[in-house]
């Protein structure tokens, strides 16, 4: 069973496609990443997910179930935008809490909020967390019970870069024991070697839906290369590889994905006056500006 499959499904509020016919598959254990510019439909896209809001046209399975079936609710962990919580209580007692709607054990909550970093602050008052320890609970909350679709918008808001590494340790984790999950995210750096797949909308229809790497090839932007070298060398590599020289000692030029290894092979004949090579293929946000901009061309 494909946890989450959706099909040509579109949202309209009046005349105003808020989703325009999106497919989009998570399939067991992938990290798929959602990415888009603000009002380009990701959270209405979660709400319909979760049978929050009805989809106005296509087909949406949940966990082999209708979306907000009751089988469905039970499997899904979600975590919204922008997390809420009873200030009077404690870590501890707001997720026991969550735990016993979804009947899941008060051993399990507990130690969640040790997995999720709480383990000190949970006999805390949630109104003495910080953002980024409110954002932990909302982690836990989401994971009671072991979902097997797990829907995260905007999960690192709020953290701090170590707790974002924890926070992709614990996705990792969860995608290994075979959760589905589906998040968004302006974050994009932190995606790149985090997800599976990288999906991409943009005034709600879906622009791109591949792996960073198929991303890469299908965009054909150019790598950077930098080239090093000794001392009053660089003009001699500048004149023969080509490039621009930015200095005595390093030259830049761009290629493309194909000509990297016969390039390689060029720099490599220079023999020791070659001190180092660098290579930066194009970045999720380079790669993000570019099919957004494209989508902004063709319309
Ligand atoms: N109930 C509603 N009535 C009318 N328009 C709506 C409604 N809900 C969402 N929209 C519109 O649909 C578009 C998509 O909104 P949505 O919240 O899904 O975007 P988003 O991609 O999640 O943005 P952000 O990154 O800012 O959270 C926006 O233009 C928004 O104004």
């Amino acid at each position: 069973m494909t946890p989450l499959r959706i099909q040509n499904v579109s949202k309209t509020y009046g005349d105003f496609r808020s989703v325009d016919d999106v497919s989009l598959m998570v399939n067991q254990g992938e990290r798929v990443a959602l990415l888009g510019q603000n009002g380009a439909g990701k959270t209405t896209l979660m709400r319909m997910i979760l049978g929050l809001t009805k989809p106005s046209g296509g087909k949406l399975e949940v966990l082999g179930g209708g979306a907000g079936s009751r089988a469905a609710r039970a499997q899904i962990g979600f975590l919204p935008e922008s997390v809420a919580f009873h200030g009077a209580l404690t870590g501890r007692e707001q997720l026991r809490h969550f735990a016993r709607l979804k009947s899941v054990s008060t051993k399990q909550a507990d130690d969640l909020l040790e997995r999720v970093g709480l383990y000190e602050a949970a006999d805390r008052k949630i109104r003495t967390y910080s953002k980024g320890m409110r954002q932990r609970v909302g982690l836990a909350q989401a994971l009671l019970g072991t979902p097997k679709l797990a829907l995260l918008d905007e999960p690192t808001s709020g953290l701090d870069p170590i707790s974002r590494h924890e926070f992709y340790d614990i996705v990792e984790e969860l995608s290994q024991a075979g959760t589905a999950i589906l998040l968004s995210s302006h974050a994009l750096t932190e995606l790149e070697t985090r997800t599976d797949r990288i999906a991409i909308m943009n005034k709600g229809k879906l622009l791109a839906d591949s792996s960073l790497r198929d991303l890469r090839d299908s965009a054909r932007l150019p790598i950077r290369v930098d080239i090093f070298t000794i001392a009053h060398e660089a003009d001699r590599v500048a004149a023969e590889i080509g490039g621009e020289r930015i200095n005595g000692r390093s030259v830049t030029l761009t290629c493309q994905q194909e000509d990297k290894l016969k390039l390689v092979s060029r720099i490599s004949a220079f023999g020791p006056i070659i001190e180092d090579v660098e290579m930066t293929p194009a970045s999720l946000e380079d790669l993000y500006r570019h099919y957004s901009l494209s989508a902004q061309e063709a319309s």
